[in-house]
């Protein structure tokens, strides 16, 4: 057995946490997915790219629940799924940051945590007045962060409005990854960022991926994707052309692909 031999039956013994067999997504006559295929194992960063309408959003959308394929099978950890809304994907650990920042500005970091999970006092005080448990939740959210390694979180008691884009981003990566998550997808998470606080996330990204969470991440940043992703999935016209990493092939071998100047 070659080495190469070697590494795919490697490769194929381990269970992804996320597989997606055959998707197919039509929108009226567009094929936005064409038979996708996708394996995402733990602590790995897998970055998904291609030209603009190649069905990027369409496949992290049938990953995630917001979309539901016409045909092809899904699995989380083995076991077949199907999501009609990103609250079944959510169920099993399945989170999503979307571009448009799901955070609420005026909130504080730890009330942007829980927001939609928020916790009420024990007791009467909780369940007939209502009142939230707003001491536990910033305990807890210190604690998520700490575990997480998200450090640019000092105080948990700010307005998200009063932080930078890389601390909102991050308040926004933590809200996904924390609380039990099994996948995160991020949806160009350094688009609307300067250097420092692109940096700032992909430092995050890596470190989610080092405490074994594994991150999907849609970008059209060659560079961030080049720096981050152990491997790339590379769509294009509605199906995977190949799927390389960083170290088979180089940023100007992956435009190749995306465009269909070269095979992989
Ligand atoms: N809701 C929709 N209705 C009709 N067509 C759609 C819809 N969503 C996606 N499409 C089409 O499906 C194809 C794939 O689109 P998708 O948004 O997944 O591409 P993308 O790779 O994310 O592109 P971009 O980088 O421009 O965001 C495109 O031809 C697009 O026009």
């Amino acid at each position: 057995m070659t080495m190469t031999e070697f590494e795919a039956s490697h490769t194929e013994t381990r269970e992804p946490i996320l597989k997606a067999r055959n998707l197919v997504k039509t929108f009226g006559r567009v094929v936005g997915l064409d038979g996708v295929n996708l394996d995402l194992y733990p602590g790995e960063v897998l970055a998904i790219i291609g030209d603009n309408g190649a069905g990027k959003s369409t496949l992290i959308k049938c990953l995630t629940g917001a979309e539901v394929p016409d045909t092809g099978e899904l699995f989380v950890s083995g076991q077949q799924v199907h999501f009609k809304r990103p609250q079944d994907a959510r169920v099993h650990g399945i989170e999503t940051v979307y571009q448009n920042l799901a955070v609420s500005p005026a909130l504080d970091v730890a009330s942007n945590l829980f927001l939609g999970r928020e916790e009420r006092l024990p007791g009467p005080l909780g369940s007939l007045f209502r009142i939230l448990d707003t001491k536990g939740m910033r305990r807890k959210a210190k604690e998520e962060l700490t575990r997480l390694g998200i450090s640019t979180l000092q105080d948990v008691t700010v307005p998200v409005e009063n932080l930078s884009g890389g601390q909102r981003q991050a308040v926004a990566v933590a809200r996904a990854a924390a609380f039990g998550s099994k996948v995160v997808v991020l949806d160009e998470p350094t688009a609307a960022l300067g250097v420092r606080e692109s940096n700032q996330v992909l430092q995050l990204v890596r470190d989610l991926r080092d405490r074994g969470l594994p991150v999907i991440l849609i970008s059209h940043n060659m560079p961030h994707v080049f720096d981050v992703a152990d491997r790339i999935h590379i769509q294009r016209l509605g199906k995977c052309a190949a799927t390389i990493t960083p170290q088979s092939h180089t940023m100007t071998d992956a435009v190749a692909i995306m465009t269909g100047a070269a095979k992989a």
